[in-house]
């Protein structure tokens, strides 16, 4: 069941990055045409957006994509916001980025004088989870460290990433710590956590957290770790998840 959401409601902000209709799903190009690929798209983001709606914790739902219109066909019925990703700003890491710049200003302003025990957390949920629970959402919301990561399979990904919308106030030196690191082209301050989504990114991850000082703890439970890129992901899946995205997406079967 869907809870109502809305940019002044409370709780954590969900992100849900999502390619147009047409590029996504390259690795299952061997197994499964254009036109089962896009509906496979469709049908994964409605299960991960329909899954963040509802559950308790999360006040409010936004899609980022260059494809506005593919995004919203998918996703009709569901009280969702799109948010367009701009040209100039190509790439997944860079539509995070963009979202944060974004919803981080309406976040600051969600209760006013009401003290929160978690405010301004951004749950960045990729858009191809199948397995995906509102018990697993909820499980992550309660992680008592300020970044949580929810690693795929093989523990070298991550499928849901949970941080604090701002830069720490010590960011100062988190721009320090990346150049000693031997991080390239860091500005001098005010950095937020940096996206650093794609291969290795756990340790990507990992590695930003502790620039920015956040703890950190790594989830991995069987409803956040499958995300379906390829055949051995569908492989993997549970059954009663491969009847129903099956039963959507009869190439698949
Ligand atoms: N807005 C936006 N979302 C993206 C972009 N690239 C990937 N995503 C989304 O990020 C999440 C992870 O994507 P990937 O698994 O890397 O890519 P994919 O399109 O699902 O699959 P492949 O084509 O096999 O890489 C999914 O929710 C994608 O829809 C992008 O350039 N912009
Ligand atoms: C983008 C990522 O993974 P994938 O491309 O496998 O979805 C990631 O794990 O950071």
């Amino acid at each position: 069941m869907s809870r109502a959401t809305s940019p002044e409601g409370p709780g954590t902000t969900a992100v849900v990055p999502l390619r147009d209709g047409v590029s996504g799903k390259s690795r299952l190009a061997a197994v499964l045409d254009a036109g089962s690929r896009r509906r496979l798209v469709r049908v994964l983001a409605r299960h991960v957006v329909e899954t963040l709606l509802a559950t308790d914790g999360i006040g409010h739902v936004v899609v980022v994509t260059a494809d506005p219109v593919f995004a919203r066909e998918t996703l009709a019925g569901l009280t969702v916001e799109v948010l367009e990703q701009p040209v100039a700003r190509p790439g997944l890491n860079a539509a995070l980025e963009h979202a944060r710049e974004v919803l981080a200003p309406r976040a600051q302003g969600l209760r006013p004088g009401v003290p929160d025990p978690a405010p301004g957390r951004l749950l960045v949920a990729h858009a191809d989870l199948p397995a995906l629970t509102p018990e697993d959402v909820t499980a992550l919301l309660a992680e008592p460290t300020r970044v949580v990561i929810a690693t795929d399979r093989d523990r070298s990904g991550t499928n849901l990433l949970l941080l604090p919308f701002e830069a720490e106030a010590d960011s100062l030196s988190a721009a320090a710590k990346r150049r000693n690191l031997g991080f390239e082209g860091e500005g001098d301050g005010d950095e937020p956590f940096r996206f650093r989504f794609g291969v290795g990114s756990l340790v990507a991850h990992l590695s930003e957290a502790e620039v920015q000082g956040l703890d950190v703890t790594v989830v991995h439970r069987p409803g956040t770790a499958v995300d379906l890129d390829t055949a051995d992901d569908w492989s993997q899946l549970p059954d009663e998840v491969r009847a129903k995205v099956g039963h959507e997406v009869p190439g698949l079967m």
